[in-house]
């Protein structure tokens, strides 16, 4: 089969919404040859637009040169063609590859709307070589099933026509039409894992059985059909196991064992966290064995696990973040108030807040800025009333140092959207509503 038919084959992967192709064009051979390919596939099918992006991460002195290269192939294609300029910062401990590919990524994403797909070179090469390190790094089934041949990204998909075809029938086909690319010098050094299997392992595999590539993308294929089906069991036990925001312990328990790991992976995927480690999978199983919830909370990048009335929860960062200047509310001009500590507070018609009068000022303060006089409202029990009355809210303990206090002038009327006072009460939809949102 030619690389164009495989190349229309993987496009009959798109959904009928799609209109526009971008192709993220690095100028090596890979996406020199899925320039070429997708320029031919929008001649025989009209109904989509190209458009070629070039990500500068500014991190070779060739940099420069490689943009104009670009440039220049996509206009003899009569290709669009955008370039986008990084700077990339690192911080310590952080990978200078890794970050690159992330900042990539997150640059190609603003570009893939509802409707678009994103087009990679990624070829059976690079398939082998990311199953080759996930199998390096012990991974689960998810990392050996390697990269899928399309998926969801930004509002759009990203898909790899090129999956199926080996690079040297990329390199051959190049060489036929005569196409210009760039050799990346960085690609020859054996000090990075992936160039040791490019050039040492893979060669001498193909060697010794020809279609060493060709089976072994056999094999990813069926990872991947098995990664489905544990998504698919994970989601049936989601249904059964999900609480508030977050997962019953009582219901989790009743899982076999691994099922309540498939299920904790699903759900870090669910809310956009990384996996969890072997470790740290044992050590969440472990810890939802405890009997008290304070014992429960576990640092990740992107937030803290913790457990709270026999609920797991994964909470992100910005909710952990509770510091928050006072501030005041222009109320008439502003319905929707980003707090500094990562929650959102709005109002809207329709509930049951006596609306200010055009001359008070409205204010919003928090848990730990409140003054004596404050709590005055609350009767004699004051503070403990107030503590009291967060606990009845159901509001999980890591909210209530942000949940926003709302003042007319100097007069506490309404706690977030779970209280208003009294005298503030008035006909039920004939005033104000107002939501909190802990993530804004
Ligand atoms: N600088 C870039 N600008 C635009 N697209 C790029 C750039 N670098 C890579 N790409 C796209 O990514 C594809 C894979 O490139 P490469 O194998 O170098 O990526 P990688 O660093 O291994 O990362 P990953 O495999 O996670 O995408 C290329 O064929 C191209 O489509």
């Amino acid at each position: 089969m030619s690389l164009l038919s495989r190349f229309s084959q993987a496009m009959e992967l798109l959904p009928s919404a799609t209109t526009r192709l971008v192709i993220a064009y690095s100028g090596g051979l890979d996406s020199r040859v899925l320039l070429q390919l997708s320029k031919e596939y929008v001649v025989k099918h009209p109904r989509f637009t190209l458009q070629a992006i070039h990500v500068h991460h500014g991190l070779q002195e060739s940099a420069d040169a490689w943009l104009e290269h670009c440039q220049q192939q996509a206009e003899l294609l009569a290709i669009p063609f955008v370039a986008e300029k990084l700077e990339i910062a690192l911080k310590s401990r952080q990978s200078l590859e890794a970050v690159a590919r992330e900042q990539r990524y997150a640059a190609l994403a603003k570009y893939i709307g509802a409707g678009s797909c994103l087009l990679t070179g990624h070829h059976a090469d690079d398939q082998f070589e990311t199953f080759m390190l996930a199998l390096k790094r012990g991974s689960g089934l998810q990392g050996l099933a390697a990269m899928p041949q399309s998926r969801v990204f930004s509002q759009g998909i990203l898909l790899r026509p090129l999956l199926q075809s080996t690079r040297a029938e990329l390199e051959a086909f190049a060489k036929q039409v005569k196409l210009s690319w760039i050799d990346d010098p960085s690609n020859l050094s054996l000090d990075f894992d992936r160039n040791f299997l490019r050039h040492q392992i893979l060669p001498e595999l193909t060697q010794r059985w020809p279609q060493w590539l060709t089976t072994s993308q056999r094999s990813v294929q069926l990872l991947q059909e098995a990664v489905s089906l544990h998504d698919e069991l994970a989601e049936l036990d989601y249904r059964q196991v999900a609480r508030q925001q977050g997962l019953s312990l009582r219901e989790l328990q009743g899982l076999s064992l691994v099922r309540q790991k498939n299920l904790i992976r699903y759900w870090f995927a669910q809310q956009a966290w990384a996996y969890p480690s072997h470790a740290q999978l044992q050590q969440i199983l472990q810890q939802s064995q405890a009997k008290s919830d304070a014992k429960v909370a576990m640092a990740f990048p992107e937030g803290e696990l913790r457990r709270y009335k026999e609920v797991l929860y994964l909470v992100d960062r910005r909710a952990l973040q509770c510091s928050c200047q006072e501030v005041v509310w222009l109320w008439q001009t502003q319905n929707c108030l980003h707090l500094a500590n990562g929650s959102r507070l709005s109002w809207q018609k329709g509930g049951n807040l006596l609306p200010p009068s055009p001359t008070q000022q409205v204010r919003v303060k928090f848990r730990d800025q409140l003054e004596q006089k404050d709590f005055a409202a609350f009767g004699r029990l004051g503070r403990r009333s107030i503590k009291k009355l967060l606990q009845e809210s159901e509001l999980e303990p890591w909210h209530r140092a942000r949940i926003p206090f709302v003042f007319y002038d100097d007069t506490l009327v309404a706690i977030g959207d779970y209280y208003v006072q009294r005298e503030f009460h008035c006909a039920e939809q004939q005033g104000l509503s107002l939501v909190w949102s802990p993530i804004g």
